[in-house]
């Protein structure tokens, strides 16, 4: 930011901006600095000037996309052809649209000097970055920089308090590193010529007002997230990853790219059926806390109801009068008292835990009743997301709304996700909900409820009607699970209230948590359940 400050500050860098300023008077000046190659959508940004200039008449003879391209940095046929093409369509547009002394597109090979092209992102009233695929690419920050308020320039370009300030809009293309970081940017995908062309005309016919806050939303960002903002991040990072790596496990998990490796607490292990069995034998008040989805079920099923084989070791575990046995599930009342009816003595908490029944017969008790006028937000913002996100779709439950990507493109998927996660934690900053990442979901649901919630008041329910729990196996695999993983940690470190004997916090995949257990899949889960539930009885 200093550096292209004072570039831009030079004498010869304001009289390069002068001259382009004074070149394009009276147009409307679109840039774009790409390098030459493939993957940087130039053929497809010139088609969309032409369809701009095809459909509004009003900006032909205005509107000027000046395209900046970096030497190739390979001389393959590949390259040839991208330039031919390139040439062709500006060829066709400029000839169509041009008349003389006006070309809709100029294209500008280089070397063209970093003055240059500051000066061209000093004078231009909207930057196009639209490749189909591309790492970080940090044209728009450095565009935005040059437009931020500079007296020296300003002075040059004659801007002063009675004319509006140099705003920055920008396209960017929705396949890009940096995109997710331009709020105010007008995404789009570069294979829809169309969509490119619409974004066009919105950009330059924005208002002054509404260019001026998405330029200052990017700038501020642009401006705290600077290098040593980054090299501090990853500072912490190192440092966080070190701390106390003497006293860690080190476990490579994942296979081919999705290979890392993970720390884990020297003492988390794998849960054995002989530890479970001999603390199930000696101990007379259980609960048995279990998450639904990734612990009984395997996410890959194609039905998602119980297997004969849960149903019956749930019932054989609820048939023992010295155990409480809880499905915990983020998912509906209805869906799982059909699926579970035929378990009359197990608890279900439903939708994270805001609907608890402790049998079949008992009524559903429930949280405090919620206001829930935020579900008007939440839905048209999800309802977005789905129609960009093929395979995507919304779940709306009685206290919460989902949005479920499991049968989207997974890379895709997982960015629209993060997008969507951020956008909603911004709408929704002061309303009584919080958005939540689980497995291909982002989830929407009110404050204060959570699993880790049905932990604490499962356990002083059983105290207050005397069944102080000696016993507590808890299964789950997923983030909302790690809640109920972190009140059993905070419970038992907390020297007020009652000590459980043995406790068994257990994550279903081996990964970080803060369980102090591990399982490596539903089938080990299942054959521990069925291992206690067939464990002898030890008469008292
Ligand atoms: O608390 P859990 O029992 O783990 O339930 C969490 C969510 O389960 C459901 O979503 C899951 O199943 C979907 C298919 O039926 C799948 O698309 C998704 O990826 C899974 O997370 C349920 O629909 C959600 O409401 C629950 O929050």
């Amino acid at each position: 930011m200093g550096q292209l400050g004072s570039v831009i500050s030079q004498e010869s860098t304001l009289r390069m901006a002068t001259e382009l300023k004074e070149r394009y008077k009276g147009r409307i000046l679109m840039v774009g600095v790409d390098d030459l190659d493939l993957f940087k959508g130039i053929p497809q940004k010139f088609s969309a000037v032409g369809e701009l200039l095809d459909r509004n008449k009003e900006l032909r003879g205005k509107v000027v996309l000046v395209q900046i391209t970096n030497p190739a940095r390979s001389l393959g046929r590949d390259v040839q052809q991208l330039l031919d093409e390139a040439n062709s369509i500006a060829k066709e547009v400029n000839s169509k649209y041009g008349e003389p002394g006006y070309e809709p597109i100029v294209f500008m090979k280089g070397p063209i000097t970093t003055r240059e092209k500051l000066a061209y992102y000093a004078v231009a009233e909207c930057c196009v970055v639209t490749p189909v695929r591309d790492g970080m690419n940090l044209v728009p920050y450095k565009y935005t920089a040059c437009r931020q308020a500079c007296p020296a320039l300003d002075k040059a370009l004659g801007v002063d308090e009675n004319s509006p300030p140099r705003n920055s809009v920008i396209i960017v293309s929705e396949f890009i590193g940096c995109s997710p970081s331009l709020s105010g940017a007008i995404r789009v995908n570069p294979w829809d010529i169309t969509e490119m062309a619409i974004a066009m005309c919105e950009a330059i016919t924005l208002s002054d007002t509404e260019k001026h806050l998405r330029h200052e939303k990017h700038y501020k960002y642009i401006s705290s997230h600077d290098v040593s903002y980054w090299a501090r991040s990853c500072d912490q990072d190192l440092v966080k990853a070190c701390r106390d790596h003497y006293h860690k496990r080190y476990w490579r998990v994942g296979l081919g790219f999705a290979s890392r490796l993970v720390a884990m607490e020297s003492n988390f292990r794998k849960l054995s059926g002989d530890t479970l069995n001999s603390a199930y034998s000696i101990t007379q008040s259980r609960l048995i806390l279990l998450d639904y989805d990734g612990t009984m079920m395997p996410p890959t099923s194609v039905n998602k109801g119980p297997s004969h084989e849960v149903v019956s070791v749930l019932n054989r575990l609820c048939s023992d009068p010295k155990n409480i046995v809880f499905i915990v599930s983020g998912r509906d009342r209805g869906t799982l008292s059909k699926w579970f009816s035929s378990c009359e003595k197990l608890g279900i908490a439903a939708e994270h835990g805001y609907f608890i029944r402790w049998t079949s017969d008992s009524p559903w008790e429930t949280s405090r009743s919620m206001d829930l006028c935020w579900k008007e937000v939440v839905e048209p913002i999800m309802q977005l997301y789905t129609e960009t996100t093929d395979g995507s779709c919304i779940e709306n439950k009685e206290t919460a709304v989902v949005w479920h990507y499991q049968d989207a493109d997974p890379d895709f998927g997982l960015c629209q996700a993060k997008e969507l996660h951020d956008h909603l934690e911004n709408v929704l900053a002061n309303e009584p909900v919080v958005v939540k990442t689980g497995e291909h979901i982002v989830e929407v649901k009110p404050q204060g409820v959570s699993k880790g919630i049905v932990v604490e008041n499962v356990i002083s329910s059983m105290r207050r009607k005397g069944k102080e729990p000696d016993f507590l196996l808890c299964i789950g695999d997923d983030r909302s699970d790690e809640d109920m993983f972190e009140s059993i940690a905070r419970s038992s470190a907390n020297p007020i209230l009652p000590t459980i004997a043995e406790i068994f916090a257990c994550t279903v995949g081996l990964k970080p948590s803060m369980a102090k257990y591990y399982v490596d899949d539903i089938v080990d889960v299942i054959g521990l359940l069925r291992g206690v539930a067939e464990a002898p009885v030890q008469l008292n």
